[in-house]
């Protein structure tokens, strides 16, 4: 099987998919395009892509796969652009948009019917934007959401499928408004709160005297990362999943006066099962597992909490060239010894990373 691919987008997702396909398939030559010329440049000085095209036109002309990773609302103007030009007769297009549902409907009404259009969307990302945030493990252990309608052939499915293997996700099959309303549950409506839970927070702020944000605090920052995501990105798929998301917004509201009513009857018992639920359902959640919550392999070292602890941690991995995501310390206190969570993004390199450690300290894996 030929592959010329192009790139349309080379940010996170677009230059993560583009390394990812390298992983895999060697002998795949890969055309980046990107609006945006200190992305496209990057992407080339970092070999992300093979080559560069100057025009979206120029990308795609030979391209046996087209896969899209711009914002969605932009992906939608890709696609008018594309029914525009002659393509390969056999090309299959993909894209990796957040929303499914407007893409796919809008490629079926825009696209010559003999154009294969695949949705997709792998389930794994950060707050970063940018090619230089690009990993090629990126979505390893996610899922992969297809969205092929009735009109795609298995082969094809199976083209692109084969095409993006390197990215070591789990691809599943969806229909493009399920994909919507599950990824709205736990995707989109979470990112709204997060933002919401800021500009709250941020707003009060201005109310005291003296500064609150100063005292921000672990849970405060664990629940709010996502709000440092691209505005660009995010205002997109609020424009694009509307109707789920409309929806979700009047169901918190009652979901809130609930634990409001609790509060104000002093209901302890109530309240207390309120939050029995949500730890069992977040307890519950796999860990290692593939999900939308991306996999963490974590290990635990008992530590002295002392300056220059983590330096000699850190520079150990890195002498292996072992990759942490997360390094943190916790339930410190004076009188006893530090306990450091490190994270990892693949259990090999937590297990490493044991072997490494192990001889200077006493590690832990939380296996439950
Ligand atoms: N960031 C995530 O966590 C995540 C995860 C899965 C899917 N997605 C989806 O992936 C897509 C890309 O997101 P990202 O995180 O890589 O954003 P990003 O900002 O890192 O990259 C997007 C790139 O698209 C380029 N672009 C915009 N309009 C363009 C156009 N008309 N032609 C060519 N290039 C164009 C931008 O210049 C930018 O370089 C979005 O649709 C997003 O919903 C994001
Ligand atoms: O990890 C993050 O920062 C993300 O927000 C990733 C996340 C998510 O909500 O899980 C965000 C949007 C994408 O469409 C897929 C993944």
């Amino acid at each position: 099987m030929s592959k010329q691919v192009a790139v349309i987008g080379l940010g996170l997702i677009g230059g993560s998919i583009a390394l990812a396909i390298k992983n895999h398939h060697e002998d795949a030559r890969i055309t980046g395009f990107d609006v945006n010329q200190n992305q496209l440049q990057l992407a080339k000085a970092l070999r992300v892509v093979d080559e560069t095209a100057s025009s979206l036109e120029e990308a795609v002309q030979s391209a046996d796969f087209i896969m899209i990773a711009a914002p969605v609302v932009q992906t939608e103007h890709i696609l008018a652009q594309l029914s525009e030009y002659s393509l390969k007769s056999n090309v299959i297009i993909s894209d990796v948009g957040s929303t499914k549902h407007s893409i796919v409907k809008h490629a079926k009404s825009i696209l010559d019917p003999s154009i294969t259009f695949i949705g997709g969307h792998p389930m794994a990302g950060s707050h970063k934007t940018g090619v230089s945030a690009a990993k090629s493990h990126l979505f390893e252990n996610a899922f992969y959401i297809l969205t092929p309608d009735q009109n795609v052939a298995e082969k094809d499915l199976n083209k692109l499928m084969d095409l993006l293997r390197g990215t070591k996700a789990t691809f599943v099959e969806l229909e493009a408004e399920e994909h919507d309303y599950l990824v709205g549950l736990i995707s989109h409506f979470p990112h709204i709160l997060a933002a919401s839970l800021v500009n709250f927070v941020s707003e009060s702020n201005n109310n005291q005297r003296f500064n609150v944000a100063r005292f921000a605090a672990g849970g405060f920052r664990d629940i709010t990362r996502i709000a440092s995501a691209s505005p660009v990105m995010w205002r997109d798929i609020l424009l694009r999943n509307k109707e789920v998301l409309l929806q979700m917004t009047d169901d918190l509201k009652l979901e809130l006066d609930r634990i409001r009513n609790y509060i104000e009857q002093e209901d302890g018992d109530k309240i207390f099962d309120y939050f029995t639920d949500a730890k069992d359902f977040r307890d519950g959640l796999p860990v290692r597992s593939r999900g939308a919550i991306p996999a963490f392999y974590d290990l635990f070292l008992d530590v002295q909490d002392q300056p220059g602890v983590i330096a000699a941690v850190t520079q150990k991995l890195a002498g292996e060239e072992i990759s942490i995501t997360n390094i943190r310390i916790i339930e410190t206190r004076e009188d006893i010894m530090g306990v450091l969570r490190i994270s990892f993004r693949s259990e090999l390199d937590r297990d490493n990373a044991k072997a490494v450690l192990e001889r200077d300290f006493d590690t832990y894996v939380d296996d439950k």
